[in-house]
């Protein structure tokens, strides 16, 4: 459970994020909003890369704000970013254990959680090989082994789907919906693609000018002319 509560940031003049206040209690999220909106200003706050000037977040009753950026993956905050952050030079095995250096991961083996990893994202056969000889797509499945193990307690991503083919977009798809039920993390998903929303999330939360428009469920939301009007360019 993410509860932002009264969240606010500025960047001199701009306010990014305005009295942001939600409750996230879905298994998949979508952040969404136009250009500007705020969504990666919040996946800043919650991964501890922007000290907020108002307000709180809890996760799981935790006030984040007094936890220090370097500790957050140990509490279960993961995150993709918009930019790759593969280590080309390392092989795919060696990508997912460098996170396990970082975070608890019970009495199972290292070896136990890398390949239960892989096999999640369907690299086992490629687990050997480095990660710049991997695809656009199995890198971004290397990224989602890194965040999957160790408990974690939300992974966040940024457009996730951005660049894939329609083949690769449905693995995607199907490995978002997984998350929760793999390994008990609540993902929070920024993308502008609304098929991939609709079809990942049970509920999104619709930001603009950072502030919430509105939080549902995915259908009837999309519906709402505020958010059509705001997220998908509509005049009413
Ligand atoms: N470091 C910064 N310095 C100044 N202004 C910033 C900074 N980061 C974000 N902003 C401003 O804050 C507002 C929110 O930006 P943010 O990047 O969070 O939006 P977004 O919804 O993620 O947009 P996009 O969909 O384009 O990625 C924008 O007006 C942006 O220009």
């Amino acid at each position: 459970m993410i509860e932002i509560d009264g969240l606010g940031v500025r960047f001199g003049g701009v306010t990014a994020l305005n009295a942001l206040t939600a409750s996230l209690d879905a298994a998949v999220t979508g952040l969404v909003g136009p250009n500007g909106a705020g969504k990666t200003t919040l996946l800043n706050v919650l991964s501890g890369f922007i000290t907020p000037t108002a307000g709180s977040v809890r996760i799981d009753g935790q006030d984040i704000g007094r936890l220090a950026t370097h500790r957050r993956s140990a509490f279960g905050i993961r995150r993709t970013f918009q930019t790759e952050q593969v280590v080309l030079n390392l092989s795919v095995r060696d990508n997912i254990a460098g996170m396990l250096d970082h975070v608890p991961y019970g009495t199972s083996s290292r070896n136990d959680v890398i390949n239960a990893a892989l096999r999640y994202t369907g690299l086992s056969d490629r687990a050997h090989l480095m990660g710049g000889a991997l695809a656009t797509s199995d890198r971004r499945m290397v990224e989602i082994a890194r965040c999957i193990v160790g408990a974690p307690k939300i992974i966040m991503m940024d457009e996730p789907g951005a660049g894939l083919s329609e083949s690769e977009s449905d693995f995607l798809r199907k490995t978002i919906v997984g998350i929760p039920a793999f390994c008990g993390a609540q993902v929070l998903l920024v993308d502008h693609d609304v098929d991939l929303i609709s079809s990942t999330c049970s509920k999104m939360l619709v930001l603009d000018f950072g502030t919430v428009i509105a939080y549902g469920p995915v259908g009837p939301t999309l519906k709402d002319p505020k958010v059509r009007a705001a997220y998908l360019g509509e005049t009413a």
